[in-house]
């Protein structure tokens, strides 16, 4: 089976993580954190920052790694980085995602997260 390997952020402000809803493709309407595939010759924060950039418009600092998701879905392994980020200049508008949340973290469990996400989101929950 193929591996998809991608950066994802949990961005943090006023104890509330931004949740994203995917607007196309076999996950459209499940929420995630956002993020993308890891190129060529990038590091997983390099690419969580230009992924942030092209798809919420905002520049963000990585404080540190959360953990690593591995999950398998039906098409394809995931391997998926979580890193805690805040916002550093802007303000993050959704360019690809059809919505966003800020979610308490008590709310964690009432959102139609990704499988692998779900995996994740255990870990916030004990931030
Ligand atoms: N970005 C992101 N992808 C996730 C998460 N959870 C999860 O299962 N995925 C899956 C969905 C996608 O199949 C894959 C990431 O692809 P992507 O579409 O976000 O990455 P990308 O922007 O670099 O991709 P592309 O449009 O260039 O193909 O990982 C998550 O929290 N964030």
């Amino acid at each position: 089976m193929k591996t998809i390997h991608v950066a994802a952020a949990v961005i943090v402000e006023n104890h509330k993580i931004f949740a994203a809803r995917r607007g196309y493709g076999e996950f459209k309407g499940y929420w995630e954190f956002p993020g993308g595939k890891i190129e060529k010759d990038e590091t997983p924060e390099t690419a969580l920052r230009r992924e942030i950039k092209e798809e919420l418009a905002a520049d963000i600092k990585v404080d540190r790694l959360l953990g690593t998701v591995d999950y398998d879905y039906p098409q394809f392994h995931l391997t998926m980085e979580c890193y805690l980020c805040h916002v550093a200049r802007g303000t993050l508008t959704i360019l690809e995602h059809s919505a966003f949340r800020w979610v308490k973290k008590e709310e964690l469990e009432n959102v139609d997260w990704l499988g692998a996400d779900r995996i994740a989101v255990e870990w916030v929950k004990q931030l």
